[in-house]
């Protein structure tokens, strides 16, 4: 293989910090893609011309967005498969058995290796289970979150992600709740078979969505001991407030010390889920180079963009990852 494994390129290079890309999602947006329906960003691969015409304007345009998050210096990417759980597809597209749905997860990864080649690091993307009824800013799960069969709702990408060797990681999003926390980090290597990491979605205030303390989220992992599947490689926060995430990162590493640590912040817009629109919030207050050095004095081995993050936000990461490591 062209590529170290990602966990022992972490290991053997303490200081190395990889940056990922942006939020392909917001990116297929403003390259005219309407990414708001019920699968997200997978829509483009949904039509069948996307796989017959090669010179399809969505195909160019998928490719297009890889390229450029490439150029500005991105070394780790990110399948755009956030809303693809098998229940969103099959409820939502003429994609209806498991065999149709295996098909288009193996192109998806096929087609997204092509278009960053065998040198970078891909990451087959899981949003939560909260994604499909947008409920990833809240974390409200409903009354019963405990009796939510999370394992029945992500096996189906699992299982397809944890055979595929030409992604390098699975990267559970923007998980806004405890109980699904549990849920996944419960799952041993007969389940999760390949290095993860899991992206927490978490307030403006500090806490998880659901109210979770960053302490609490330490205890849960601490909690599990030696039981903790050897797969689990990063822990981090995506999608989280620009302003806020350094100290949100600091936080968690505080209560963590040894854990590897990810960050990837939206660009601080707020989504309105009900009108499916980003909501300007607070301007800006430090740049990407400040945060940046933060992160990495937090023990972030992974930086990049979340939602509403461009090409150009990920060569300011990369500049300013260059240097401070
Ligand atoms: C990361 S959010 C903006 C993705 C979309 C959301 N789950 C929705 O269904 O509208
Ligand atoms: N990675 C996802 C969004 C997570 S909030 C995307 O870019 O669409
Ligand atoms: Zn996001």
């Amino acid at each position: 293989m062209v590529r170290l494994p990602l966990k022992q390129l972490l290991e053997d290079n303490p200081k190395k910090v990889l940056v990922l890309d942006g939020g392909q999602g917001t990116e297929l947006e403003n390259r005219g893609i309407k990414v708001a329906n019920p699968v997200w960003s997978t829509i483009p691969f949904i039509s069948d011309s996307f796989w017959s015409d090669e010179s399809s304007a969505n195909r160019k345009i998928v490719k297009g967005m890889f390229n450029d998050f490439l150029n500005a210096g991105a070394e780790i990417l990110m399948t755009t498969t956030y809303q693809t759980s098998y229940k969103s597809v099959s409820e939502n597209t003429p994609i209806k058995t498991l065999s149709e749905y295996n098909n288009l997860l193996t192109r998806i990864v096929d087609f997204s290796r092509d278009c960053i080649g065998e040198n970078k690091y891909l990451i087959g993307c899981i949003g939560p289970w909260g994604a499909h009824i947008c409920r990833e800013f809240t974390g409200d799960y409903g009354p019963d979150p405990e009796s939510i069969d999370f394992y029945e709702y992500f096996k189906p990408q699992l299982d397809n992600f944890n055979k595929n060797d030409k992604l390098d990681l699975i990267g559970f999003e923007t998980i806004p709740n405890v109980h699904e926390l549990r849920a996944i980090l419960s799952w041993d290597e007969s389940i999760l078979s390949k290095p993860f990491y899991i992206g927490l979605s978490v307030h403006e205030h500090g806490v998880l969505r659901d109210g979770t303390t960053m302490e609490e989220v330490a205890k849960v992992i601490k909690g599990l001991g030696d039981k903790i599947n050897p797969n689990f490689s990063l822990l981090g926060i995506n999608c989280v407030s620009f302003n806020q995430s350094p100290d949100i990162l600091e936080s968690l590493h505080q209560a963590l010390p040894d854990m590897a640590l990810l960050a990837y912040p939206n660009s601080g817009e707020v989504y309105d889920t009900e009108k499916k629109i980003w909501l300007p919030n607070s301007d800006k207050l430090n740049s990407w180079d400040t945060v940046v050095k933060q992160y990495i004095d937090s023990g972030a081995r992974i930086i990049g963009g979340c939602c509403r993050t461009s090409p150009n936000d990920i060569q300011e990461i990369s500049t300013a990852v260059k240097k401070y490591t």
